[in-house]
């Protein structure tokens, strides 16, 4: 394993689920940047938000996402809003974007209250500003309505044994 796999993608496209379940099946070690922020500094993401705002959560997320050096990491769905972060995504790792209708994300997170984003502010116009940016690093994109769980597993499986 050289390079690290970046899974990207909007809030609810399916990072954390999937990069847990490959590690799983592929014995390899997974890092999901929000559980190691939580665990830093011994706070829910929600909590960070209403502590210290999130221009503070974006600075932890660079610092994590540049000390991580797993091979499987499931970003935050923010980690494309700095520049520095998608650069370093760019250059270390392989980048593979979830891609996810937002009326899917709706339906996935209906009942979801722990991404801040979601349930503050206006999510439809986050999603609108961030799609480009997801499109253009993305290394490969998997349509992740298209394809059952177990079908985007085994794509990821077939770009990680092709690096
Ligand atoms: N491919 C999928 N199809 C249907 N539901 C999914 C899929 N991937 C994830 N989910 C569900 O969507 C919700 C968000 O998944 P999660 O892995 O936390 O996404 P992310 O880390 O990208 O925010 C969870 O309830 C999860 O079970
Ligand atoms: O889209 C975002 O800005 C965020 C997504 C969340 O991660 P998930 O994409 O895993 O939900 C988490 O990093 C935080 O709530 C901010
Ligand atoms: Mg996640």
């Amino acid at each position: 394993m050289t390079k690290s796999i970046y899974l990207i993608g909007f809030m609810g496209s399916g990072k954390t689920t999937i990069g847990k379940k490959i590690s799983r099946e592929l014995q390899l070690d997974f890092a999901d940047m929000d559980e190691v922020i939580e665990k830093r500094l011994n706070k829910s993401i929600p909590m960070i938000f209403k502590d210290k705002g999130e221009a503070y959560f974006r600075i932890q997320e660079t610092v994590v996402l540049k000390q991580l050096k797993v091979p499987i990491i499931a970003t935050g769905g923010g980690i494309i809003e700095r520049s520095e972060n998608r650069i370093f995504m760019k250059e270390n790792g392989i980048i593979i974007y979830l891609r996810t209708s937002f009326t899917e994300i709706q339906n996935r997170l209906k009942d979801d209250n722990e991404r801040p984003l979601w349930v503050n502010g206006d999510s439809k116009k986050l999603y609108k500003k961030r799609i480009p940016l997801y499109e253009n690093i993305a290394d490969f994109t998997i349509d992740t309505e298209k394809y059952r769980k177990e079908e985007i597993i085994k794509k990821i499986k077939g770009i990680i044994s092709f690096q």
